[in-house]
């Protein structure tokens, strides 16, 4: 179960957004992507997911070269993410939101033989995610009537339905309460006990309570990786972006 970026760059015209980046994501467990705003975090999870092709360099998934791959192509090898802006229908239930994204999500196209059964395979494995993310009391609620925190629950949930075995989650924490965050990281822990997670996040405090790796990017470069305690103490790191707050 690997993820790899080999030399990915990425222009925009003048701006290379992501230069030479080598990243490796690899078994069970969070790996986060920290930097400073406009580092080239969602460029290079877009490059990662499909969503962007690089300029040149390559995204090997379990060794194989998926770089022109899209992106429900990737999906269906195993590789899913969660967005900074959620695509929910806000008037549909919780379960049907759900139940919509395994249908969308599991490339099997509908059964016309035996829609009733089918229907109820996609609702039965909507609650299975549902209960997975700690939704099961809203599953009939409208997702308009959802809390913020609940709202990126959700989020997460339609990322699970296509059972992936890697996640990347772009700032899961963005707007959420203390509390609220609290329940993310518990529901992160959770998913990655048994899926590679890479998760972009600006909560310093929930990086470090989640991550086994740590890799920064600065300016489109990855300018160190390791364990959290490395990274907090790595000078380079302080200095291009954590402070002083976070030095052991
Ligand atoms: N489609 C695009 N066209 C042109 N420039 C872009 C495009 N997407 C991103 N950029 C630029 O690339 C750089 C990296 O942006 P990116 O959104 O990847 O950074 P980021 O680290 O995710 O930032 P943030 O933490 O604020 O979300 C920025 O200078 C941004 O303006």
């Amino acid at each position: 179960m690997s993820l790899v970026a080999e030399n990915l760059v990425k222009n925009f015209g003048a701006l290379a957004a992501t230069q030479n980046v080598n990243l490796r994501v690899e078994g069970s467990g969070v790996h986060a992507l920290i930097g400073p705003n406009g580092a080239g975090k969602t460029t290079l999870v877009n490059l990662l997911s499909g969503a962007l092709t690089p300029s040149s360099g390559r995204v090997l998934l379990d060794g194989q070269d998926v770089s022109r791959v899209d992106m429900p192509g990737r999906v269906a090898r195993g590789l899913s993410r969660t967005y900074q802006i959620t695509s929910i229908y806000p008037d549909w239930t919780v379960e049907r939101n759900i139940a919509l994204s395994v249908q969308g999500r599991s490339g099997s196209s509908f059964r016309f033989w035996q829609p009733v059964a089918h229907e109820r395979n996609l609702y039965r494995q909507a609650a299975d995610i549902a209960e997975e993310v700690g939704l099961t009391s809203r599953l009939h609620q409208p997702a308009s009537a959802l809390s913020h925190g609940e709202r990126k629950q959700l989020d997460v949930a339609l990322a699970l339905a296509s059972q992936p075995r890697f996640l990347l989650m772009d700032e899961p924490m963005a707007g959420l309460g203390h509390e609220e965050s609290g329940q993310m990281v518990q529901l992160i822990r959770r998913i990655a006990a048994t899926r590679s997670v890479l998760l972009i996040e600006h909560d310093m405090d929930a990086v470090f309570s989640l991550a086994r790796d740590v890799s920064v990017l600065v300016y489109g470069q990855i300018i160190a990786s390791g364990t959290p305690d490395a990274i907090k103490n790595d000078p380079e790191v302080q200095k291009a972006y954590l402070g002083d707050d976070h030095a052991a």
